[in-house]
């Protein structure tokens, strides 16, 4: 599989700025790019990427998005003097003009069709374009909220036309509204776009009607937009991962793309003065690695918005040293999502639901309420205004102003240093099992001592087993120490007895918390069950007999582990959520003899538990079922898995029984939520 990822930058991008007083435009300063650039440099990360040059955007290029009278008049933006510059800029909002600004824009969005050609030619595997100025607000014939030309739709249908992608997802985690790249996409089904931003019921810019969550696309592109507002600012680390678990993920992989762009805008982490959310910079590294095993890892990141410079670089680093396939760090205490943000994620939910079928039985139906916008107009008509008094016409909609308060300094932790490994992935088979390239056959130091072998005879193997057992058993407790200490990151072992295996593993794990995930029948051994650090999560076909504990969470499937769709959705919807939440410090992935998971499922899943426990996964095999071997170690290598295809939906009864013990377990585990609690 393709491995590394380019970086795509030039300081000519920097060459442009305001050249008058603009109190909105102000904050799109060249210092956006050369910080980025100079912590990327910095932390090394440069050097780690595959450096490509950025190149002009040719006329025909453009034209995949924009019109041709905006072309000719933005082509003569060069020529101007300030105040042609000023009165130009003034048919246009929220944006402003630069002798040098056309120029950069073609090199952006030449920067971004660069990636796209090293992303689908195989010469990378994916990679981040670092531009300005900014694309995704730009519209077929007009500059808006700094954007010039539209980058990302502009590379979405170069990538149809030229590279003949069938599907494209577009990931918009900047805390605006893309609403260029909506229009761009309205009633086109190969893109489907996604977008969370800052809404406050169309109180917050660019204040449209079609920037909430009702807007689906409109005839055959209905469902492939999908719109997540913020109606509150504070957003944070679990809002964010709720609605990629509950809304993004589910969809993306129902409509499996062979392209994700995502508008790396980074407005939406703490400290920025646009966004005035919570999310800390290392969240990104997260949204990025739970995108990595779509498109068989094709992921082309484009920088959007971002103005505070401090989160601006640590996130950009985030997502780079992510896209690099370094170990995701430890993401900060995550709970459920706020109440406002369950609200979004249940409208956005409901409204599709008769759109993607991963949603067709699980959101609840949608009550035909006012939009957003309706409803806080009846909140200010009706009751006593802020001001006291009737507050105002309420009829005459002014959207509130943000009063430019002086910003308090706002402070977070530097994310922690995200140390790889020296050996990445280690292997425990018999000798007569070729260990596949790549990976490192494990031997431990020394072998183990009498009492060593006595110990371990006693505890797990009855006295009666033969020596090959006890060394095996050792060699098991040997690897996962190396791995608690973070000599190797991951591992796989084929074992004779997985249950018994899973048992040494659990109780000899250092870790406070140890996530075993059983994949096929059981019965899971009871002393892991009893094991309160350890939290079991069990998907198979057999309804499941033993009484359930907060740490015992059976997923049951009526055609069980090999019914791909259904397996999905339980992994994103229910296991990860778990997984973050209970921020192991190891994950056991375990196969156990008859396991029927799919060889892609098998390797998807392999790949996204690697966010968890800074990566250390360790995967245990049945000894004789050596067909799993070689996909497994190579999603522990950190290959991306390959796509699966569009999914079908998964059993209406399956689903029935994962909203059900949604229902049951989310007091205890908030992240699973999917829904505001009911309004008392
Ligand atoms: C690329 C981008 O999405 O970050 N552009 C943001 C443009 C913001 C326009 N100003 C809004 C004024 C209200 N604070
Ligand atoms: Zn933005």
């Amino acid at each position: 599989m393709k491995m590394g990822t380019a970086l795509i930058y030039d300081e000519e991008m920097t060459k442009y700025k305001l050249l008058w007083v603009d109190p909105v435009c102000k904050i799109e300063v060249p210092e956006r790019l050369i910080v980025s650039y100079e912590a990327l440099v910095k932390s090394g990360l440069a050097d780690r990427c595959v450096s490509i040059p950025v190149r002009e955007a040719t006329d025909a290029e453009i034209l995949l998005a924009h019109s041709e009278e905006y072309l000719e008049a933005v082509k003569k933006t060069p020529f101007m003097h300030l105040e042609e510059l000023m009165t130009f800029t003034q048919k246009y909002g929220d944006v402003y003009f630069h002798p040098n600004i056309y120029h950069c824009a073609k090199l952006a969005v030449g920067a971004t069709l660069q990636l796209v050609d090293n992303v689908m030619t195989g010469k990378v595997r994916n990679g981040m374009a670092l531009v300005r100025p900014p694309g995704h607000h730009s519209q077929s014939s007009a500059a808006n909220g700094f954007c010039v030309f539209n980058n990302v739709a502009i590379a979405a249908q170069y990538a149809k036309k030229h590279h003949k992608a069938k599907r494209v997802l577009i990931v918009d985690w900047d805390v605006h509204h893309g609403q260029g790249v909506q229009y761009c996409f309205e009633d086109d089904p190969s893109v489907l776009y996604f977008s969370w931003h800052r809404y406050e019921h169309q109180s917050f810019w660019p204040n449209l009607r079609e920037s909430d969550f009702d807007s689906v696309g409109s005839g055959k592109g209905a469902g492939f937009n999908v719109n997540v507002p913020w109606n509150k600012v504070g957003m944070g680390n679990s809002d964010y991962l709720a609605v990629f678990f509950h809304v993004l993920l589910p969809v993306a992989y129902e409509f499996s793309p062979d392209l994700v762009f995502i508008c790396a805008g980074f407005d939406s982490a703490i400290g920025d003065p646009e966004g005035h959310m919570s999310a800390t910079p290392d969240i990104f590294a997260h949204l990025t690695h739970l995108l990595m095993n779509l498109a068989d890892g094709k992921v082309c990141a484009v920088l959007e918005g971002g103005y505070n410079l401090t989160s601006l670089a640590q996130s950009v680093c985030q997502t780079v040293q992510t896209l690099l396939g370094d170990p995701a760090p430890r993401p900060a205490q995550l709970g459920g999502a706020c109440e406002s943000a369950l609200e979004s994620i249940h409208s956005a939910r409901a409204i599709h639901k008769k759109y993607w079928s991963c949603l067709q039985h699980a959101a609840a139906p949608f009550p035909e309420e006012p939009s957003s916008k309706n409803r806080r107009l009846a909140q200010q008509g009706g009751s006593q205004g802020p001001e006291g008094d009737a507050g105002g016409d309420a009829q005459k909609e002014e959207p509130e102003k943000v009063e430019e308060k002086e910003e308090e300094e706002i402070v977070w932790p530097e994310p922690l240093r995200r140390v790889a490994p020296s050996l990445r992935s280690a292997l425990l088979l018999p000798d007569a099992v070729e260990c596949p390239d790549g990976c490192a056959r494990f031997s431990p130091a020394h072998g183990p001592g009498p009492l060593e072998r006595a110990r371990l005879r006693k505890s797990y193997l009855k006295e009666s087993e033969d020596e090959a057992s006890v060394t095996l058993l050792y060699n098991l407790t040997a690897l996962l120490g190396q791995m608690e200490k973070n000599e190797i990151r991951n591992g796989l072992a084929l074992v004779p007895d997985v249950s018994m295996a899973a048992t040494l593993l659990t109780s000899a794990s250092l870790s406070k918390r140890v996530l075993l995930v059983w994949m096929g029948e059981g019965p899971v051994p009871a002393q892991i069950i009893e094991d309160e650090k350890t939290l079991v999560v069990h998907i198979d076909s057999m309804e499941p007999h033993e009484a359930q504990s907060k740490y015992y969470i059976p997923i049951t499937l009526k055609k069980g582990c090999g019914d791909t769709a259904g397996v999905v959705q339980a992994v994103l919807g229910l296991l990860l959520p778990l997984g973050y939440q209970y921020e192991p410090g190891l994950v056991l992935l375990a196969r156990p003899p008859g396991c029927q998971v799919k060889g892609g499922l098998w390797q998807q899943l392999t790949c996204l538990l690697q966010g968890l426990a800074l990566g250390h996964t360790l995967v245990l095999l049945q000894e004789n079922e050596t067909a799993p071997v070689g996909i497994t170690a190579s999603g522990l290598l950190g290959n991306a898995a390959l796509s699966l295809g569009p999914l079908v939906a998964p059993g209406p009864e399956d689903v029935g029984s994962f909203e059900g013990l949604r229902l049951r377990l989310q007091t205890d585990w908030p992240l699973l939520q999917t829904t505001a609690p009911e309004k008392r």
